[in-house]
Formats: structure tokens, sequence, C-alpha cells
């Protein structure tokens, strides 16, 4: 095993007791350190109890699993948990402790002295995005979905597991809130760095998510184990094709994210000028709006000429609200955002909400013509490089049978 595999599940199966077919059958995968693996597939698959052997809150009855080299079988529940944090979609909240008190769980059970306990957790909350002194106090039921999600996320990481393990961690919420607690997850894992196995239903949330995504069939058979570009452009199978669905160059939008589109400068106006002074902004400016910000620099609203009048005195609620989107937020949902505002631009704001720059509608088409031509080459090229096969090759259904013996899915390092 090379260093760079952080989970090697190596022929592992899962026969529960009184069932006549195995829910997971030999199955191979190797995920390297800092890379998100989204396991998707469908339901009853076996994705969860592929997930839960790692951390065996299910017991494999067969084959091995490696964390970091060292045989989870073999390792105590106690340096188990420290080493892998759970998040999972019921949150999992103990609803009569705190949010203090649910955090801390695992380093209490670690034997943590109080002190250390209270700064991690202080420490936490913060990164997640929660105001310690304003939530750790609080209970579960006092704090909103996507609150108890952030929780469950500082939870799992209170003893600084280098492995997370996330089961539909954001499948419960709202559309909005779930693309929020996504791109909170993505910036965390930036500087986190952790090796995460991610299972969900959304196929759509796997291209976001994931460095490599693998396409499980029935028992957990990997169907196609691949960075989610090569998925949605070479799907292995038919079953692959129709798991991903249709409209798979729509898909590519969940490829890219805003960070990588070209950005506009607007004219930036605070909420507390007067009216005339922004009158007088539009017109030496030439620009067709203004964006309104209040004093942290939080984008407000969009003002045009003709949205003032005389009897303004001053701005509050003048214009249309702005749509705002984060550099983690992908082309697709960029895209969603601006034809459901009524101008063709989103804002792209920081962590805090603050005023980074604009996207327009044309400069989103551009970076898609651009994807789509890139990859056209790509293929042309691919198609010059790789000469026809003359003899047919050993059949690989997915999980890559080699003259009948199954290999570990290895392909390609972290993203
Ligand atoms: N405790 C159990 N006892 C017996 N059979 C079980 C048990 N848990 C799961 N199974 C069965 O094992 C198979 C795999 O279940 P699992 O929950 O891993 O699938 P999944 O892909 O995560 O499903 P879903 O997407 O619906 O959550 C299913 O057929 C399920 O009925």
């Amino acid at each position: 095993m090379t260093d760079d595999v952080m989970i090697d599940l190596q022929q592992v199966s899962k026969s529960y007791r009184g069932q006549k077919a195995p829910a997971v059958e030999n199955v191979s995968m190797r995920i390297h350190r800092g890379e998100i693996v989204v396991l998707v597939g469908p339901s009853g698959c076996g994705k969860t109890t592929t997930m839960k052997m790692i951390n065996r809150l299910i017991e494999p009855t067969g084959g091995r699993i490696l964390v970091d080299g060292a045989d989870v079988t073999a390792l105590d529940a106690t340096e188990l948990r420290r080493r892998i944090g759970y998040v999972i979609q019921q949150v999992g909240l103990f609803p009569h402790m705190s949010v203090a008190t649910n955090v801390g769980l695992v380093p209490k059970m670690l034997g943590w002295d109080r002190r250390r306990i209270e700064d991690r957790v202080d420490e936490l909350l913060d990164l997640v995005g929660l105001d310690p002194a304003q939530y750790r106090h609080r209970l579960p039921r006092q704090l909103s979905g996507g609150q108890q999600q952030r929780v469950g996320v500082a939870r799992a990481l209170a003893a600084d597991p280098p492995v997370m393990l996330m089961d539909e961690p954001f499948g419960a919420t709202d559309p909005l809130t779930r693309e929020k607690l996504q791109n909170e997850f993505l910036r965390l894992q930036e500087k986190l760095q952790k090796t995460i196995v991610f299972v969900t239903h959304d196929f759509d949330e796997a291209i976001k998510m994931g460095s490599r995504i693998a396409v499980l069939g029935e028992r957990s058979r990997i169907r196609q184990f691949d960075t989610p570009e090569h998925l949605l452009a070479n799907p292995a199978d038919e079953t692959v094709a129709r798991f991903i669905g249709a409209g798979a160059s729509l898909k590519q939008l969940n490829l890219r994210k805003v960070e990588a589109v070209d950005q506009e400068d607007a004219e930036l106006v605070r909420l507390d000028e007067s009216p005339a002074s922004v009158l007088n902004r539009l017109e030496t400016s030439g620009e067709w709006a203004v964006l309104t910000t209040d004093a942290e620099r939080r984008p407000q609203r969009w003002i045009t000429p003709s949205d003032l009048t005389p009897r303004h005195d001053n701005l509050d609620g003048v214009g249309i609200a702005a749509t705002t989107v984060e550099p983690q937020t992908t082309l697709h949902d960029a895209l969603d955002a601006m034809l459901g505002s009524s101008c063709g631009s989103a804002v792209v704001v920081d962590e805090a909400g603050r005023y980074r720059g604009i996207v327009s509608i044309e400069s989103l088409m551009k970076a898609i013509s651009d994807m789509r031509e890139a990859e056209r080459n790509h293929n042309r090229a691919v198609a010059d490089i790789v000469p026809a096969p003359v003899v047919p090759a050993a059949r690989t259904d997915g999980d890559r049978t080699v003259n009948g013996v199954q290999v570990p899915l290895d392909g390609g390092g972290p993203r």
C-alpha cells in the first residue's frame, strides 16, 4: 500500500443474518489522502453498509479494511472514533444536551481537560460559522436545520480526525440551505484536507462534492470509480449512463464553480448616500445601475436611474434585491439564481457576505462555451492518441475484473 492511500477496502463483504444475499460483496476500493470519494447508487445497493464498515458501526463478514495502514478490526473503539468523524442526515445531536456538550463529546471521551474542551468547542463553532457566544448554550431544538447540521459537522471534527464519513449529511435541508452548507463545507475542506467518504442520492451533489465518484450497483459492486469529469464524459456502461440521467452535458455545469468565471466590478454606493449623489454617479459612470452595500460592504440592491424620483430622500428599499452567489457556487446554481432574478447578473460575495465582484450572464455563457470547446479538443486529442483495438479487450464492467479477478479500482489521485 502506498503512503497516499488513507482508506483501503480489500475484498470487503457483509452478509446480514437471515438475509440470503450479501448486502455488500467483495468490494475493493482505495481512497487517497485528502480526497472526497462520493458513493452513489440506487436505494438499497449497500452504500451505507459499505461506509459504516469503515468505522465498524457494522462489522464486515469478510475482507479487510485499513485506515492509514491500520486494520480497523485491530483498533479499539476510542482510537477508531478519534480517527474517524461521522456525520449523518438526522444529525444525531442529543436533544437534552447543549451545543457545546454535543460538540465536546468525543474530546470528553478521550479524557481531555475541561479547559481544552471548551477552547476546542469554541474554535469549532467558529469554524462552521456559528458564533460561540450566541450558540454554545443552546439546545439543538433552538437551532434551524442548517445550524444543527453545522453543529453535526463541528462534532465530527472535534478530535481532528483525518477521516470523515458523511451519510447524506445535507439531505434533510431545503435546496438553498443545502447549497450553502455544501459551499461552506468545500471551503472548510480546502483548509482541512480531510479524507472523506460521502454518501448521497443526489448525483448533482456527487459531481459538486466529489474528487472521485464511485457509482455502485447491487451489493455495492463498483460499476465505475472515476473523477466527475470522466464519469460524465465516459460512462462505463448503460447502467451508469442511465444513473447519470438525462442532460449529462448540462450536469457539467456542476463541475465548474463561480470562482473560475471572469468577474467584473460594479459601481458601489453606500446605503447612506443621498439619492441625488447616486443619480449623479449613475450619470457620470455611464453604468446602467449601481449596487448599494451596507457598512460591511454587503450587497443590498441594484438601483437604476428610473428607480429614483425626487420624492426619495434616502435609498432604503429602492431598486431590486441583488442576487448573491459564492465562489464555490456551481455554474448550474449560479445560472439558476440569475434566471430566477430579474437582472442578468449575480453578485459574488465572500463567506461573510461581503462584496467581491459581479458575474454577468455573458461571462457565465462564455465560461460554459470555453468549457465545451476544451472538452471537444480533449476528445479529439484522445481519439488521435488511442488506436482502435484490434483484439477484443478483456471485459471491464465497472468493477474492473481482469480475467475474472477483481482488482482495486485506483485510477487517479485527488484532484
Ligand atoms: N440491519 C440490517 N439487517 C438486515 N438487512 C439489512 C440491514 N441493514 C441494511 N440491510 C439491507 O442491506 C441492503 C443494503 O442496505 P444499505 O442501507 O447499505 O443501502 P443504501 O444503498 O445505503 O440504501 P439507501 O440509499 O436506501 O439508504 C438493503 O437490502 C437493506 O435492506
